[in-house]
């Protein structure tokens, strides 16, 4: 604990975040963490105190961990944001649009808080909140694409995050995104051979597969963002909101998938607004508001709250 609060000190005071970053490709977290450090492990096997509404403490005896996120805060730098006096004052907007001025000013949005938390080997953790409470901001600064204004995060192992918004490429197959998607995760040419049609019969885009993603349905193209995403094995799993198109065999399915990932001691995070996913997948919920945690712990204790407050 003392080389980790040693490590932690050395970390702080990392520049803030740059605004306007894309969400990784499937499989693409980039691996580096913000600190570009490695979770300690520890040798006590006594799983977290569940249900510590709030900040679970660092020295709790747990797991393994593969997550672990101290004090972390994000902010984007928004350049070119409206001061507070023109605030919704139409006519200073068209004004300064007829005049064609810029907005020289810089506003800080501070998305994350002050989030503190542990995940460990296997635990599949799902992430609620209102719109822009930060879950989206969370997962991504776990996933290394935001660097932290303070606090730090460590992974044990490489984070992949999923989004909906991933890019692959519209106008190219769904048969080439697979093959692309698939080394971009570090398949080799026989590992992708083996698993391409597996991914294509758990996608179930069926014979659209030789056509350009731009033909696709919302719902298809997050079928085969979770096919490519989840035909590999991962540390850390990052999951935001790619399952919230898909159908309801399609979740089942992708509930299955999620099992066997923890079940390979892998750790998955979920966010979607569709608390069934959550309830059905996940073993732990955090709930997040405002850039904080509000509640961590048991997903029935912690959704029944959520849906009363
Ligand atoms: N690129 C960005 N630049 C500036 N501010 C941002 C950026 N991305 C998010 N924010 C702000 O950060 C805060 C948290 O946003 P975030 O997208 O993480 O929330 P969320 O809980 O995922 O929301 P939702 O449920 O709507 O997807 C919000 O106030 C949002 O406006």
């Amino acid at each position: 604990m003392a080389e980790l609060t040693k490590e932690l000190s050395q970390v702080k005071g990392d520049k803030p975040a740059v605004p306007g970053e894309d969400v990784a490709a499937p499989g693409k977290g980039n691996g580096t963490p913000n600190t570009g450090k490695s979770a300690p492990g520890t040798d006590g096997q006594v799983r977290p105190q569940p249900e510590t509404p709030g900040k679970r403490p660092l020295d709790v005896p747990t797991g393994t961990p593969t997550v672990i996120v101290d004090d972390l805060h994000i902010v984007y730098r928004v350049y070119g944001a409206a001061s507070e006096s023109e605030k919704g004052n139409a006519v200073n907007a068209l004004t300064r649009i007829l005049k064609r001025q810029g907005r020289p000013q810089m506003k800080e949005v501070h998305a994350v808080k002050g989030v503190t938390f542990v995940a460990y080997h296997g635990d599949a953790i799902g992430i609620v909140g209102r719109n822009g409470s930060g879950k989206s901001t969370l997962l991504r600064a776990i996933a290394g694409l935001l660097p932290p204004h303070e606090g730090a995060v460590y992974t044990d192992g490489q984070p992949s995050l999923l989004g909906v918004n991933a890019a692959l490429m519209r106008e190219l197959t769904g048969e080439r995104n697979i093959v692309l998607g698939c080394y971009a995760m570090g398949m080799t040419p026989a590992e992708v051979r083996e698993k391409y049609q597996d991914i294509v019969d758990f996608s179930g885009i069926d014979e659209f597969v030789q056509l350009p993603m731009s033909t696709y349905s919302s719902g298809m193209g997050a079928r085969l963002r979770f096919a490519i995403s989840s035909a590999k094995t991962h540390d850390v799993l990052l999951i935001d909101e790619a399952l919230a198109t898909g159908d309801r065999e399609f979740r089942k399915k992708s509930q299955e998938r999620i099992r066997q990932i923890r079940e390979s001691a892998g750790t998955v995070f979920l966010v979607a607004h569709d608390l069934r996913v959550i309830e059905e997948t996940c073993n732990r919920v955090i709930w997040l508001h405002k850039g904080k945690i509000k509640m961590d712990g048991d997903p029935k204790e912690v959704l029944a709250a959520y849906n009363k407050g």
